[in-house]
């Protein structure tokens, strides 16, 4: 039987990482959109040719330098449709391998733009992690190299959380790593009785 698909998402610093590690905990599979990239981005992961094809100066030992790409998007946003013509094929293709390969009951899929580019329609399902945005501000802004100057352009280039809540099949604040565990430990409990139903 298909595994029951679970697309887990949230904007920057909800606990997108944090929540999916309490799935795999379970024994639940997780595929992860951000690694993808970065396989796809590796010295000679699939990637590298057709970037090399339209910038070449993006290319640094073998593979895709992420900092070579932001100073070209820099220079010109626009680049960033482009690229994304590139990268989001490669990304549907590793997750549709890796759904293939797969025997668990569950698969969890944790896509950061999961709403912002309509892969839902994939999924059986969707959750979204959030917390209030005091403490998201907080979380963001105490990691290194953070500034509020970034994390104001981040959060202006993700869809608001109030429309993703709109959007989610299921919903967990984010607030102790104890209530998260519980939270996926009910969820796990429920997919598998409406699965069974
Ligand atoms: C622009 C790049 C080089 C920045 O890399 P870097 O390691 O510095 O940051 P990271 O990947 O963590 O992204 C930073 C923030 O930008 C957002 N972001 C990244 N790509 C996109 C995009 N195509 N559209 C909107 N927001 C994006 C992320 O959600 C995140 O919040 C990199 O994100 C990239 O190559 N993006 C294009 C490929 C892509 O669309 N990836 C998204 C997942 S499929
Ligand atoms: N349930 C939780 N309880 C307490 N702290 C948490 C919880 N979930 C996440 N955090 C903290 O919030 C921060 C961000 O969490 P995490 O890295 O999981 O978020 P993310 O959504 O994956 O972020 P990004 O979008 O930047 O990749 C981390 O410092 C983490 O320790």
């Amino acid at each position: 039987m298909m595994p029951f698909r679970l697309g887990l998402t949230g904007s920057i610093g909800m606990g997108k990482s944090t929540t999916a590690g309490f799935f795999r905990a379970q024994g639940v599979p997780v595929w992860d959109a951000d690694a993808a990239v970065h396989r796809l981005y590796a010295p000679d992961g699939p990637a590298v040719a057709p970037i090399a094809a339209i910038l070449p100066d993006a290319i640094e030992a073998g593979g895709v330098s992420r900092e070579a790409l932001k100073r070209a998007l820099a220079q010109d946003p626009t680049l960033l449709a482009t690229l994304e013509t590139i990268v989001h094929p490669l990304v549907a293709q590793d997750r549709a391998s890796f759904l293939t390969q797969q025997t668990a009951d569950i698969v969890v899929f944790d896509i950061p733009l999961l709403f912002e580019k309509g892969t839902e329609a994939d999924m059986d399902a969707t959750l979204l992690v959030t917390a209030p945005p005091a403490l998201q501000r907080t979380r963001v802004l105490s990691r290194a190299g953070m500034t509020e100057a970034q994390f104001r352009l981040i959060l202006s280039r993700q869809m608001p959380d109030a429309e993703k809540r709109a959007r989610a099949t299921h919903i967990i604040e984010t607030l102790s790593l104890a209530s998260v565990e519980a939270a996926v430990q009910a969820l796990i409990a429920y997919i598998r009785e409406i699965r069974d139903a």
